[in-house]
């Protein structure tokens, strides 16, 4: 089984259902519609879920909108803070949505 990793502070919104799509650089977002996914915390690697791929879909940073806030379960501008600095001057983003299985 394929795996990703998100940083600890998002585990709880994932296991709630109300963060449903990571924003991810090209790298890190090989992944297919139907894939099944190991779930892991960044900092210590500790499992916490299953998830399945709904789509893959390339997303520009510039193209970012509420859409893609509510998707987060963040505001816009606090998504953009977070996408800047996890991934400095990147512009070309992809789109993964998942549901919990
Ligand atoms: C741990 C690791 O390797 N990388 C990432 C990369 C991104 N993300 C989150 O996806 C969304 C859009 O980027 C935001 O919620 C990010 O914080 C994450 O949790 N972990």
């Amino acid at each position: 089984m394929k795996n990703i990793t998100f940083y600890s502070r998002f585990e709880t919104d994932i296991l709630a259902g109300c963060k449903t799509i990571t924003l991810r650089e090209a790298s890190d977002a090989q992944f297919v519609a139907g894939d099944r996914i190991r779930v892991s915390r960044y900092e210590d690697d500790v499992f916490f879920c299953n998830i399945e791929v709904i789509a893959v879909t390339p997303v520009q940073f510039a193209e970012l909108n509420q859409y893609h806030a509510v998707q987060e379960n963040m505001m816009l501008d606090e998504l953009k803070q977070v996408i800047s600095e996890i991934y400095p001057g990147l512009n070309e983003l992809f789109m993964i949505e998942f549901r919990l299985i």
